[in-house]
């Protein structure tokens, strides 16, 4: 029997992930034995700055595929959303599971709702795309950078120097700290990040027996979701460092995209929203919005960030 190497961040949230993906694989092929390889990431590493400072796409994935071509893994579990538009040459995602919430979640105690938040409430976040978007929303509070993983997120939470903070519902659900969700945000209200909510597993292309293992734990609806909102961060040429959002999801058997590209300041906001209609992909879809919202205006805004 064959012994799979896993490798994973050390960060809680990445091997939480990385042993639910095991325990499911391990349901299905109750001899294998599985083994988890740390490693420690530049986006690990890098904790005093912005990310969009540092810049580069890939900061948490790049390790990793290291470890996967050089044969020291065979297998890693990614936050989509973490994962740059172009793979490793060799690698693909093998499986993507089923998505569990693409939603923003804000965690306070200082309201039941964004809506309700008090005037000119100190909001923690690091990322462009919900910095534009809470702008918008409310253009009283005030925005504060708050960098790390998730559980100090929350601990800096705790400590009182932000009212509220914003996070990926889905990493708080895989933790088992739902009950830490003030409130999901709508989609209509702050739109997801590309592929948020999505785990991505990677292997060696070449590992015709591992991939297939793999299929087990393959969802092709969340795959269509992920082509199609993947295409359009790719045809945007966008990368965590740009406020881009993109949300796909199925309504009544089709396929529905929404893309944003906002301005940091959050005063323009362009958005468009397409369904997949027969004889088009769901990697045509993506692209087919990136190209109305570049129409639209966005390559005004994108421009700087290229
Ligand atoms: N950028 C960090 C990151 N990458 C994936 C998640 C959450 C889990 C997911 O989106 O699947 C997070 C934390 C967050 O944004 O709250």
């Amino acid at each position: 029997m064959r012994m799979i190497r896993v490798a994973s961040r050390k960060s809680l949230l990445a091997m939480t992930q990385t042993r639910q993906v095991i325990q499911q694989l391990q349901s299905f092929f109750p001899d294998t034995e599985f083994q988890i390889i740390p490693v420690v990431t530049q986006g690990d590493r890098i904790l005093d700055v912005s990310l969009s400072k540092i810049g580069g796409k890939g900061l948490f994935v790049s390790e990793v595929e290291q470890q996967l071509l050089q044969e020291q893994a065979d297998m890693a579990v990614h936050s989509l959303k973490d994962v740059p538009a172009e793979l490793a040459d060799g690698l693909v995602i093998a499986a993507y599971p089923n998505r569990v919430d693409a939603r923003d979640a804000l965690i306070t105690k200082k309201a039941n709702a964004i809506h309700n938040l008090p005037q000119g409430s100190v909001i923690g976040t690091s990322s462009l795309r919900r910095m534009a978007q809470l702008k918008h929303l409310r253009n009283d509070l005030q925005i504060k950078l708050l960098r790390g993983n998730i559980d100090t997120r929350l601990n800096k939470l705790e400590s009182g120097e932000y009212d509220a903070i914003l996070l990926a519902a889905a990493g708080l659900i895989r933790m088992g700290w739902e009950d830490r969700i003030t409130e999901r945000i709508d989609p209509m209200h702050i739109l997801p990040a590309i592929g948020q909510g999505i785990l991505a597993v990677e292997c060696r292309d070449q590992d015709s027996s591992l991939k297939e293992m793999l299929q087990s734990l393959h969802c092709r609806q969340t795959e269509q979701v992920a082509l199609a909102e993947r295409a359009l961060l790719h045809s945007l040429n966008g990368g965590c460092q740009v406020p881009i959002a993109g949300y796909a999801e199925w309504q009544n058997g089709t396929l529905v995209l929404t893309g944003l590209v906002a301005s940091e300041d959050g005063e323009v906001i362009y958005q468009v929203k397409e369904s997949l209609s027969s004889r088009m992909s769901s990697v045509d879809l993506g692209q087919m919005v990136a190209k109305k919202l570049l129409e639209k205006g966005a390559d005004q805004i994108l421009q700087k960030y290229s």
